[in-house]
């Protein structure tokens, strides 16, 4: 009687062990299936990802597979390999998992469907037009203007309402919702229906969604997800056209993508609404965590923030009134900035962990200019992960710590290349993503940073409330992560 049921057991087990697990054929990299059926390895991956990656290194090379519920990933892990990888277009698809992921959070359509009348390939376009080249001048010169006008709002209340001088705010809270109101106004419009309190509504729904995006990612439905459904369905409201389009001066971007959606009779107005919050998201999702933690960064290392001030002040002079013609805080301007520049990319280097996914379209031969190939299947997903790169002391000395001016090279000029075993390594730093659907926002975002802190450093004394705790923990594991608790700080504003 013992003996049978052992045997049903072990083949009870044995069978779980093999359904939806493979094994490898020859040429395929190592497989790391873990013993769980279908989940494979995805506790480790959740739990401890980077030291995870790293063990998978050591052990099975640069290259390896991974079973993460259900899913077959590859795993690039060789920073000399970023560049074969991006320009393996005709055999990834990144739309296909971007485009699923824009559905199930955002409840966008599927633009690859011939009757809405939308070209993917030329809303991708548009994008990159409208947000580089002539278009990034206008943008920038047009948030310098917001920001410069909301943060002297903000100077006029401080000073109503503070006896000391002093005010003490979440730091998170404080970034969030200057450059979330910034943005907005850069990139949709104006009009009086724009009040502050109409804004914090926005902020406040933008963050509910915001929390909850990990979980979309990791296949939750928005719908159980009431607090971020509810959310999500505000923000829409507000960006149907009746109101989206009675806003004024809205960005080239916006206007080109409302007379783009106009053109299709099929694409419903809550439709275009959803798209519209979807830019708004990916403008933000990154950049108002971005701008606390640089802010917080330099509030802890009076170094940096020394260094920092004093090519500010050379810029501005001693006279802070920064009226607009004077100092533009254009691009020209701002790439001087060297020390401010190497301070945001230091802080995107500690605090970015996007990785880069895209889904084999075919299967093919994966070759990555070592002298190996490997044999990838179709479906599969390949994925690089930067950040195993960013805390590698072999290339960045002491990765853990931050060091404003590890992105200037000795003659004082922007550092365009780190060495690693012997050789220049060019990919040592890739937030923004890599090859043809790497980020159309990158120069604005890092400009409408730059701008925030020398208009921050300008106007206002500033310092943490406890400069000796350690940096907050991270609320999620995608892109660049907001904190997990808001970081206090004081400040005043500049006589
Ligand atoms: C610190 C700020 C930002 C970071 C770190 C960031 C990062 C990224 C990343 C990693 C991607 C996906 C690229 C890939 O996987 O290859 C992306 C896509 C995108 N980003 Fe950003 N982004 C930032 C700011 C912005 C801003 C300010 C805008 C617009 C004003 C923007 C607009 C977009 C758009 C439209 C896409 C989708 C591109 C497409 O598929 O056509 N981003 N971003």
């Amino acid at each position: 009687m013992f003996i049978p049921l052992l045997v049903i057991v072990f083949g009870i087990v044995w069978l779980l062990s093999r359904w939806r697990t493979r094994s490898r054929n020859p040429g395929e990299p190592p497989l790391v299936s873990g013993w769980l059926p279908y989940f494979g390895v995805s506790r480790e991956f959740a739990t401890k990802r980077l030291a995870f990656l790293q063990e998978c290194k050591r052990h099975h090379g640069n290259v390896f597979t991974c079973l993460l519920s259900g899913q077959y990933i590859t795993f690039i892990t060789d920073p000399f390999a970023y560049g074969p990888a991006s320009r393996l277009g005709p055999f990834l698809d990144f739309h296909e998992f971007a485009g699923k992921l824009l559905r199930k959070a955002f409840a966008i359509i599927d633009y690859s469907d011939p009757k809405y009348n939308i070209s993917e390939h030329e809303l991708h376009r548009l994008n990159a037009r409208a947000l580089q080249g002539e278009a990034l001048a206008d943008l920038t010169k047009s948030v310098r203007k917001t920001l410069q006008s909301i943060i002297q709002q903000e100077i006029e209340e401080r000073q109503r309402f503070s006896n000391d001088g002093w005010h003490e705010e979440g730091l998170y809270s404080f970034c969030s919702r200057i450059m979330l109101h910034a943005g907005f106004v850069t990139l949709f419009g104006h009009n009086k229906s724009l009040s502050s309190t109409t804004m914090k509504n926005v902020r406040d729904d933008f963050q509910r969604f915001d929390d909850a995006f990990a979980m979309v990612m990791a296949g939750i439905p928005m719908w159980l997800l009431r607090g971020a459904f509810k959310a999500r369905v505000a923000l829409e409201q507000r960006f149907l056209a009746e109101n989206v389009e009675t806003l004024l001066e809205p960005s080239t971007l916006i206007a080109q993508r409302i007379a783009m959606f106009n053109r299709s009779n099929t694409l419903s107005d809550l439709q275009k609404a959803r798209a519209h919050f979807a830019v708004l998201w990916a403008a933000h999702a990154n950049t108002l965590p971005l701008a606390f933690w640089v802010l917080f960064y330099f509030l802890r290392n009076p170094e940096a923030l020394k260094a920092v001030r004093a090519e500010v002040e050379e810029l501005c002079g001693a006279d802070l009134n920064l009226s607009e013609n004077r100092i533009p805080l254009d691009q020209r301007q701002l790439n001087g900035l060297v020390n401010l520049s190497s301070a945001v990319k230091e802080t995107m280097r500690l605090v970015s962990s996007a990785m880069h996914v895209r889904v084999a379209k075919q299967n093919f031969n994966l070759d990555l200019g070592s002298g190996r190939t490997y044999s990838i299947r179709r479906g599969d997903m390949l994925a690089m992960v930067p950040e195993l790169t960013y805390m590698d002391p072999e290339i960045y000395a002491k990765p853990e710590e931050f060091h404003h001016d590890r992105y200037i090279d000795e003659f004082g000029k922007e550092r365009t290349s780190f060495q690693y075993r012997g050789r220049d390594l060019k990919h040592f730093l890739m937030p923004f993503g890599s090859g043809s659907s790497m980020c159309p926002g990158r120069f604005f975002a890092l400009n409408e940073i730059r701008q925030l802190m020398v208009l921050l450093l300008c106007h206002f004394d500033m310092e943490l409330v406890h400069p000796e705790d350690p940096p907050p923990k991270s609320r999620r594991n995608i892109g660049i992560q907001p904190p997990r608790e808001d970081v206090m700080f004081r400040y005043r504003c500049k006589v």
